[in-house]
């Protein structure tokens, strides 16, 4: 990395509020163990995954094995037992890669082992967490329906109450890792609650549980996406999240997820930043580097403020989580904002690179067209600014 001398005061391009300086060394250590993994086990496959649309589910037993599924999740229950912003510096660097590669991890980590640390019985933690850490059991997130996005609330699907627990009717849509699922937690309005929504932990191949895969995406095509339909999907008391009742079961898997978003959304734009550099410094038009020119420099200039000032936000609301004292809206700001900032950035380097902006081989336009999906899940651009918005007015404009 250049670094330019200033009174005494060193400038690095590439970490320019000096990112690194602010991490404890046990987080050090993860990120560049989630880099090494992502630069060996990851990158390598990326593009062919893309272009043919397959996921290997081999992925989730190699990210268990490097230590990056379950990050914040208790150690005694095989996760890493290590901080939020351990977590965020592993989504970071695994997005570099690719968008898809770190939904498959956010799912793991923050959609189904969270709810089952927080919200599970000590039998649903024994029997379900060590396997999903080391990446045995993959899991998915069934909160989606066809007619309940950005208002999960309008969801249709019931838990009946029977002798000695539920039957499941209802279908999920847009969920990631479904069709290679082991472990399903999806959510349901029980009549045996009030018409509540409740959490309930599925197994694979239970009678009347299917998964279809939703074919011919042309973004985050790494990563595997599906239905969840569930028809008469009989399962027994023990299948109930015992701990948590209401919206705020979901809500409180996606805080984290978006928070974790937050991170990674800057490792895809930080990718698309370097390639547009070191692009512009090596193709020569009109006799000298693209990188000699104003405009191209202007750019740049966009984008490393833009991705300074997203990762040092996202550090801060993970300090606060560290400590217990993040707000949802607080996460509203970074998941959006540092989407937008990256979609917008992914953009900008397609345009940077000319024709071959549209090849694979230059990763830049992969990283948009993902972005385009991490922009619109786990709450949408304008879904978030809702939220803020009803924070700083007390009134709520959703509908
Ligand atoms: C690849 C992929 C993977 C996904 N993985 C999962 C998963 O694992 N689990 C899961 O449960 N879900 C998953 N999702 C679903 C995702 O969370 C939803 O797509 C998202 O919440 C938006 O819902 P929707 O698609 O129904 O859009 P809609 O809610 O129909 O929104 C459409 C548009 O209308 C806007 N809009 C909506 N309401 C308002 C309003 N009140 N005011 C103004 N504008 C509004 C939105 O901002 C958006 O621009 C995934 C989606 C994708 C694409």
């Amino acid at each position: 990395m250049s670094t330019t001398s200033h009174k005494g005061a060193a400038f690095d391009w590439a970490d320019p509020f000096l990112l690194n300086d602010q991490l404890t060394e046990e987080e050090r250590m993860i990120r560049d163990a989630a880099a090494a993994f992502a630069a060996d086990r990851l990158a390598p496959r990326v593009t062919d995954a893309y272009l043919n649309e397959t996921t290997d589910p081999e992925i989730f037993r190699e990210m268990g094995a490097a230590g990056l599924l379950g990050v914040t999740v208790d150690d005694a229950y095989g996760g890493v037992g290590a901080s939020y912003v351990a977590y965020g510096l592993v989504a970071r660097e695994i997005e570099r890669v690719d968008s898809g590669y770190r939904s498959m991890a956010s799912v793991q980590s923050s959609l189904v082992m969270f709810p089952i640390e927080a919200y599970g019985s000590e039998e649903q933690k024994r029997r379900y967490l060590p396997k999903l850490a080391t990446g045995e059991f993959i899991g998915c997130f069934g909160l989606t329906e066809p007619d309940a996005g950005s208002d999960p609330a309008g969801m249709k699907t019931r838990a009946r109450k029977v002798d000695g627990g539920y039957v499941l009717n209802g279908a999920k849509t847009w969920i990631s890792n479904s069709p290679i699922a082991d472990v399903f937690v999806v959510w349901a309005k029980s009549d045996a609650h009030g018409g509540k929504v409740r959490g309930f932990v599925l197994d694979k191949g239970t009678k009347g549980l299917s998964a279809p895969k939703i074919e011919g995406k042309l973004s985050l095509r790494a990563s595997i996406t599906g239905e969840i339909v569930m028809e008469d999907v009989e399962v027994s008391e023990d299948a109930l999240l015992p701990g948590v009742e209401g919206m705020g079961g979901p809500f409180g898997c996606l805080n984290r997820a978006r928070y974790g978003i937050s991170w990674g959304a800057m490792g895809a734009a930080e990718d698309c930043w370097f390639r547009a550099r070191q692009y512009g410094l090596d193709r020569h038009q009109f006799g000298r580097p693209l990188a000699a020119t104003q405009l191209f420099q202007k750019k740049l200039a966009d984008m490393q403020t833009e991705i300074a000032l997203g990762l040092q936000a996202s550090l801060r609301v993970g300090r606060l989580f560290d400590e217990g004292r993040f707000a949802p809206e607080m996460i509203s700001i970074v998941k959006r904002n540092n989407c937008g900032k990256a979609l917008e950035i992914a953009r900008m380097a397609r345009d940077m690179h000319g024709g071959n902006g549209i090849s694979s081989q230059y990763h830049v336009i992969r990283h948009a067209q993902n972005l385009e999906t991490v922009n619109t899940y786990e709450g949408t651009h304008d879904v978030h600014a809702l939220i803020l918005g009803r924070a700083q007015t007390g009134i709520q404009a959703f509908g």
